[in-house]
């Protein structure tokens, strides 16, 4: 790799941190978890991501905003399909969202030019305590200044079919949650996770937008491919994905905020998560060998 010229490895607190000063744009990634924390072209005032002011830079512990990266698989283990199941060794002890985002990955490719940079991180996962898989993650982050791409593939390297549920989890700034929506789920089916139905999470479907008014976690099923946007009081935000039919609305409401990590109690006023991912019937399947590319568009709207 050239000497970076925007691109310096610096400490958020305990972890170690790509820091990007391009002329148009500013960034910073930390190497834990190829985790995203901050964007922000520079002629706009405001990040694009939202992260928590609480948040916590510390060894094996995903920080609370940007952009953390669930995998190989998404929320609480036992909540996943069995062919995922059938991975994790022990179902009660396995942590909510994968290891990826508490885990080092490593910086493969840096390739900066005057009106983007583009990099690659990537995370390879032989069997361990908690997964029996042998799989690469790989993060590329294509910044720009008017927009944000993030692509997570996943390479079975191993001889033998894998199954991984994965999500892109976009922590989203809002002045306002009360006053913001989201636009193009309509008539889209959806589980609610706060919900039991038969055993099950409750089956809806979407009328009109996505508004906020208690604790939100959704996972919303999209017929093919199709842009999200979203409405905040000051801004609007597009997002399109590639590779993903299904997306997580999360919003932790009230009580929720009081026992989380890394969240000040009001902090669901000026957040919410819209998560590109790849969650029960849209798990992805890979033969030995194969890989597969998720990608999240974000921009202005
Ligand atoms: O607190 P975390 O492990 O980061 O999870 C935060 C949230 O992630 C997703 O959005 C899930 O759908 C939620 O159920 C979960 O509360």
């Amino acid at each position: 790799m050239p000497t970076p010229v925007f691109c310096q490895q610096v400490k958020r607190g305990q972890l170690d941190c790509l820091a990007i000063r391009h002329p148009l744009f500013q960034t910073d990634i930390l190497l834990q978890g190829a985790q995203l924390i901050y964007f922000r072209p520079t002629d706009d005032p405001q990040p694009w991501l939202w992260l928590s002011r609480q948040a916590e830079y510390i060894p094996g512990q995903a920080v609370r905003g940007g952009i953390p990266v669930c995998w190989p698989w998404f929320g609480q283990a036992d909540k996943n399909p069995a062919e995922v199941q059938q991975h994790i060794n022990d179902i009660s002890s396995a942590g909510a969202h994968g290891f990826a985002r508490q885990q080092i990955w490593q910086l493969k490719q840096l390739q900066e030019k005057c009106d983007q940079v583009r990099l690659t991180l990537e995370l390879e996962s032989q069997h361990s305590e908690q997964w029996r898989g042998h799989a690469r993650a790989s993060l590329c982050f294509t910044l720009r200044r008017e927009r944000l791409e993030v692509a997570l593939t996943s390479h079975n390297l191993s001889d033998k079919t894998l199954h991984i549920s994965q999500a892109l989890h976009s922590y989203i700034p809002t002045g306002d949650i009360r006053n913001s929506y989201i636009r193009g789920l309509e008539q889209c089916a959806y589980r609610d996770a706060l919900q039991l139905q038969d055993g099950d999470w409750r089956l809806c479907r979407q009328r009109g937008a996505v508004r906020f008014a208690a604790e939100t976690d959704r996972i919303y099923f999209l017929p093919q491919a199709r842009p999200v946007r979203l409405q905040t009081p000051a801004r609007q935000w597009l997002l399109s994905s590639h590779g993903s039919r299904s997306c997580v609305v999360w919003n932790p409401w009230i009580d929720k905020s009081r026992r989380l990590s890394q969240f000040a109690d009001d902090d669901y006023q000026r957040m919410l998560c819209i998560e590109t991912a790849n969650v029960m019937d849209d798990i992805i399947c890979l033969p030995a060998g194969r890989q597969h590319t998720t990608t999240l568009t974000l921009q202005r709207g």
